[in-house]
Parts: structure tokens; C-alpha cells; sequence
């Protein structure tokens, strides 16, 4: 929607609820430092309410929402309390400090909590609710009243309650599905005969806040707006009760992405969501999982080569928003089996390679063997076969195959096969380890004078599929060649390293030869 065709009807105030919600979960606590430091994002980010905790909890959580609205700049600042005087009062007196502050009162209206958790009549908990409100109002201008598990309450009751409130001064009236259960067309229905059947709706703000049990937190929160409310409660990165409440991130992209079926507007700063989500979850050490919409980590990653060709033609053949539209600086395409040639050759020459169609091709079928072996192939390992396959271009002494035997029970023994200038050799040999039997095969097969002078081996990258990088020196007739070998299998990688200063030394001679015979 263009600012110019933005009005207040169609504004959806985006209620955020990550220090709330979010935090009730198991394993989500934040610390006081890390609230405020949330807190302050969410409000730069422009969220219109911060439920910045539930202040009768702890004395903690008190603190936390008094210092939260002593800082707030825009955002309304929000606390939670149940329909119970004490909570009221503790809350209001941590939200005062904010420019705007907002009591939040609760409590259940469906048959079941009443009656179980409650042991309350729905008449008991329809008075109860007039009183807090009233309460509340007495000691704030903005007063939010929920009715808990509110998608499970009878419609008859809730008409009659929501007026009630309303008429107590709440100026904000949420209708939870706080056990995930509903569904989009059902809350739709739900919500507009609410709004339609309570005589002063339109007096309220109507709010939804749905969970995400059956994975449809965010289908449902855009389904009850389609049904005329006007508030979305969601947390960032959709941590909360259980299974979650909706994805602030998701909720606002589907309303950005999709206008033409969601046409409302809100004041979120799209390019602070990625942030958002690495502080929120850098402070619950809750990792977000990697295909997570919006902000998991492969949301704009392309690893199969068919894909990779169409990113690379127009992003818009797999990416349905920008990635800078969430703050990420671009997409990427990550090299792995399923990955194709225009996409590798797009990677070298980002890192600066310009190879031959030859040497390309032979890169590219030792990519894919490499990535059938190894989970993550990183540009370090890209390097590290592109050079080799530079400096083996001019091999005479080529490595075809290698087996060894290793373990406690020695001798170890290696058998390798060789292309010698065209020729295949085979030979067997035994060693005082794995490393020593593989050289010995070299040597059994390339008798030479050389002396080895240094063997040193490296992970090119993290973890134990990494690719080790061995390092070979060779002495021979007062000079020194050096060579590097990388591969998954060290013992491989040892034997290209030791072939490849092999490899120099034969080319050396053989350069050396005419300037010999000529002298
Ligand atoms: C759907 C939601 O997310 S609601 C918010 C849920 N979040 C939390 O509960 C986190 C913070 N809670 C707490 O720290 C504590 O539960 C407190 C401080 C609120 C209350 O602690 P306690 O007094 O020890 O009570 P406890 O938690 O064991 O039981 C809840 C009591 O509140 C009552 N209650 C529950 N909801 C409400 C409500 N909305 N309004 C009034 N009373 C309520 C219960 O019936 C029960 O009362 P009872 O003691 O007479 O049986
Ligand atoms: C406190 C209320 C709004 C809640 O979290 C729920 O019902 O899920
Ligand atoms: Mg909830």
C-alpha cells in the first residue's frame, strides 16, 4: 500500500510481546541488561506496544518493566495482570513511566477455564472483569482486556462481556486463541460476528493473538484483521507458550509482501527484522531454525544448481522479496552437490578465479565429488581445489587411487596406483604408520633421491569433515620444493602433497636436461 492511499482503518497496530509471551517459555528467560536491550530495538524498529513483562511475577520483572517505560521513546509500553486488583496495581504503577503506559488484564472466558481452572461462574468472571477494568482505567488512560482461550469461548457470553468492558473503559479488546486451536475461516467468522454483535465495538480496538500448536499462528492472526480487528500480538522470531505465538517478522512481510490480499499498513521498519531476530536470539540462546520464513538462515540461500541459474538471471525466479527488504545484505548460493556450473563459476570469479574450460570442467567434477563427501563446502575449500587443480595442471605423476590399512595392529599398508606419463603403476609397501607406508608407495613406484624435510598438516575448515591441508617439503641436489595437498582424507591429502613437490622436482629436471646436454 503507497502512503498516499494509507488510512487509519486499514492501520494494524503490530503489539509485540517477545518479553511477555516469548519469555513465559521454558529456557527463554532474559536477563534485565537483555530486555532493555530488546526493548530498545523493538521501539527504533516501530512496534506501537511493547509488553515489556508481567510485573506482579517478580520483582525482576517489575524492574524490567519500569525501566523499560522510563526509556521508551514512541513504542506504548505495556504490562500484563490478572483480573485481580493487586496485579492491576502493581502493573500500573511499573507502566507510569512510560510516555503512554497500558494495563493488560486477563482472564479466561471459555466454559473449560472457567469452570476447572478458575472454579468461577461466567457472571463471577464478567464482574470481575468490569472491577479490574475499571480499576485500571482509574489509574491509566489505555487499558487492554483479554479473554483467555477466548476461541473457545461460547459467542452469547462473550458478546455481553466484551460490551461490558468496553463500557468500563477498556480502550483495547484481545481475543486470544491461546491454544493454537482455530483455524483462518473460523476466526474470520468468529471475529466479524463479535465485532458486528457487540453494540459498542466500535469504541475498541479488537486484537488478535493466536498461537501456533497446529503451525497456523500467522494464517490465523492475518484471518482475524480480515475479520475487522486491528491489533496483532506476535513475538519475534515466534518464541512463546509452547509451540509459539505468530512471527512478528512473518506477519509483517506476508502484509508487505502480499498487499493485494492483506491491505493494511503498519509502522515496522522491515530492514531491522533480521537484527531483531539474531539479538532475540542471542538472548534466549534459542537458535532459529535454519528454514524459519523470513529469518532462518537458508530464507535466501540457494544451493541447487537449477535454482542458482535463475537467481543469478533474476532473483525474482526464487525469491518473492529482496533480501535487503529484511536487512540481510544479499542472498547467497552456497556450493554443494546439487549445485550447478553457473553458480560455480559465478563463486570463482567473486573469489578472483578466471580458469580455462578445461580446468574448469575438471574443477567442477572435483567440486561435486568433494561436496558428496563433505556437508559444507566453504570458499576455503573451493580455494584450496582450485589451486591444487592450477598447480596440477603440468603433472607428470598423477595419483589415481589409494587404499590403506591403519589401526594398533601394525605394520600399515598402503597400496596406490599412479599415472606416471600415461602409464598406470600399482605398488604395495608397508610403513612405520599410515603416512610413512603411503610415501614408501611413492617411492617404490618414483624411485628418487629426495629427502623429506618438513610434513605438516591443517584443517582447512571447521569440523571433523573438514578438509585437511598437508604441506610437503622435499630436499633434492641442494634445493628445496614445497607442495600442498588438500582432500577430506588426510592420508590423500598427504599423498598429492608429497607427489606434487614430487611433481616440481621431475619438472625442474626435465627443464634443466637441454641446458645439461648443451654445457
Ligand atoms: C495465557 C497466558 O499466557 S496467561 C499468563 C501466564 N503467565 C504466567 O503465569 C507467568 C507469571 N505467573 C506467575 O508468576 C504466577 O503464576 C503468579 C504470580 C501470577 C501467581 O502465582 P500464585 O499466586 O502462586 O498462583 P499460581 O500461579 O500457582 O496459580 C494461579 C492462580 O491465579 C488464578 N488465576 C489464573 N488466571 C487468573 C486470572 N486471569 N485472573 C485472576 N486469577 C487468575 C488461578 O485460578 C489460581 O488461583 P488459586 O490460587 O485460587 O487456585
Ligand atoms: C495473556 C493472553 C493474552 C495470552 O497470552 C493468551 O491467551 O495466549
Ligand atoms: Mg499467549
Amino acid at each position: 500500500m503507497t502512503s498516499a492511499n494509507k488510512s487509519e482503518k486499514d492501520r494494524v497496530i503490530v503489539f509485540d510481546t517477545t518479553l511477555r509471551d516469548g519469555e513465559q517459555c521454558p529456557g527463554a528467560t532474559m536477563t534485565f541488561e537483555e530486555k532493555l536491550e530488546i526493548a530498545e530495538m523493538l521501539d527504533d524498529m516501530g512496534v506501537d506496544v511493547i509488553e515489556a513483562g508481567f510485573p506482579i511475577t517478580s520483582e525482576g520483572d517489575f524492574q524490567a518493566v519500569s525501566e523499560i517505560a522510563r526509556r521508551s521513546k514512541n513504542s506504548v509500553i505495556a504490562g500484563l495482570s490478572r483480573a485481580h486488583p493487586k496485579d492491576i496495581d502493581r502493573c500500573a504503577e511499573a507502566v507510569k513511566f512510560a510516555r503512554r503506559g497500558r494495563v493488560h488484564t486477563v482472564i479466561a472466558t471459555s466454559p473449560l477455564h472457567m469452570r476447572v481452572k478458575l472454579n468461577m461462574t461466567p457472571e463471577q468472571v464478567m464482574e470481575l472483569s468490569v472491577a479490574n477494568v475499571t480499576r485500571a482505567r482509574n489509574q491509566v488512560d489505555d487499558v487492554e482486556w483479554s479473554a483467555e482461550d477466548g476461541t473457545r469461548s461460547e459467542m452469547d457470553f462473550l458478546c455481553r462481556i466484551v460490551e461490558a468492558v468496553i463500557k468500563a473503559g477498556a480502550t483495547t479488546v484481545n481475543i486470544p486463541d491461546t491454544v493454537g486451536y482455530t483455524v483462518p475461516e473460523e476466526y474470520t467468522n468468529f471475529m466479524r460476528t463479535l465485532i458486528e454483535r457487540v453494540p459498542n465495538s466500535d469504541k475498541a480496538i479488537f486484537s488478535v493473538h493466536c498461537h501456533n500448536d497446529l503451525g497456523m499462528a500467522v494464517a490465523n492472526s492475518l484471518a482475524g484483521i480480515a475479520g475487522g480487528a486491528r491489533q496483532i500480538e506476535c513475538t519475534v522470531n515466534g518464541i512463546g507458550e509452547r509451540a509459539g505465538n505468530a512471527a512478528l517478522e512473518e506477519v509483517v512481510m506476508a502484509i508487505n509482501v502480499r498487499n493485494d490480499v492483506f491491505p493494511w499498513w503498519n509502522k515496522i521498519d522491515t530492514t531491522m527484522l533480521t537484527r531483531a531476530s539474531k539479538l532475540v536470539s542471542a538472548a534466549t540462546s534459542f537458535p532459529v531454525q535454519y528454514n524459519k520464513a523470513i529469518v532462518g538462515r537458508n530464507a535466501f540461500a540457494h544451493e541447487s544448481g537449477i535454482h542458482q541459474d535463475g537467481v543469478l538471471k533474476d532473483a525474482s525466479t526464487y525469491e518473492i522479496m529482496r533480501p535487503e527488504m529484511i536487512g540481510l545484505k544479499k542472498s547467497s548460493l552456497v556450493l554443494g552437490k546439487h549445485s550447478g556450473r553457473h553458480a560455480f563459476v559465478h563463486k570463482l570469479e567473486e573469489m578472483g578465479y578466471k580458469l580455462g574450460a578445461n580446468q574448469l570442467e575438471d574443477a567442477f567434477v572435483r567440486m561435486k565429488a568433494l561436496a558428496d563427501r563433505k556437508k559444507d563446502i566453504y570458499d576455503e575449500d573451493i580455494e584450496a581445489l582450485v589451486d591444487q587443480e592450477i598447480a596440477a595442471s603440468h603433472d607428470r605423476i598423477k595419483l589415481v587411487s589409494l587404499t590403506v590399512i591403519a589401526g594398533t595392529h601394525g605394520p600399515q599398508r598402503a597400496t596406490m596406483k599412479l599415472d606416471v606419463e600415461g602409464q598406470t603403476r600399482i605398488e604395495e609397501a608397508e610403513g612405520n604408520g599410515p603416512v610413512d607406508a603411503v610415501f614408501n608407495c611413492i617411492k617404490a613406484l618414483v624411485p628418487h633421491e629426495a629427502k623429506l624435510e618438513l610434513y605438516q598438516v591443517h584443517a582447512v575448515t571447521e569440523g571433523t569433515d573438514a578438509q585437511a591441508e598437508v604441506s610437503v617439503r622435499l630436499a633434492h641436489e641442494g634445493r628445496s620444493m614445497t607442495s600442498k595437498g588438500s582432500d577430506p582424507d588426510t592420508l590423500v591429502a598427504s599423498a598429492k602433497a608429497y607427489l606434487g613437490a614430487l611433481n616440481k622436482i621431475v619438472m625442474k629436471h626435465q627443464r634443466d636436461m637441454p641446458a645439461q646436454a648443451a654445457s
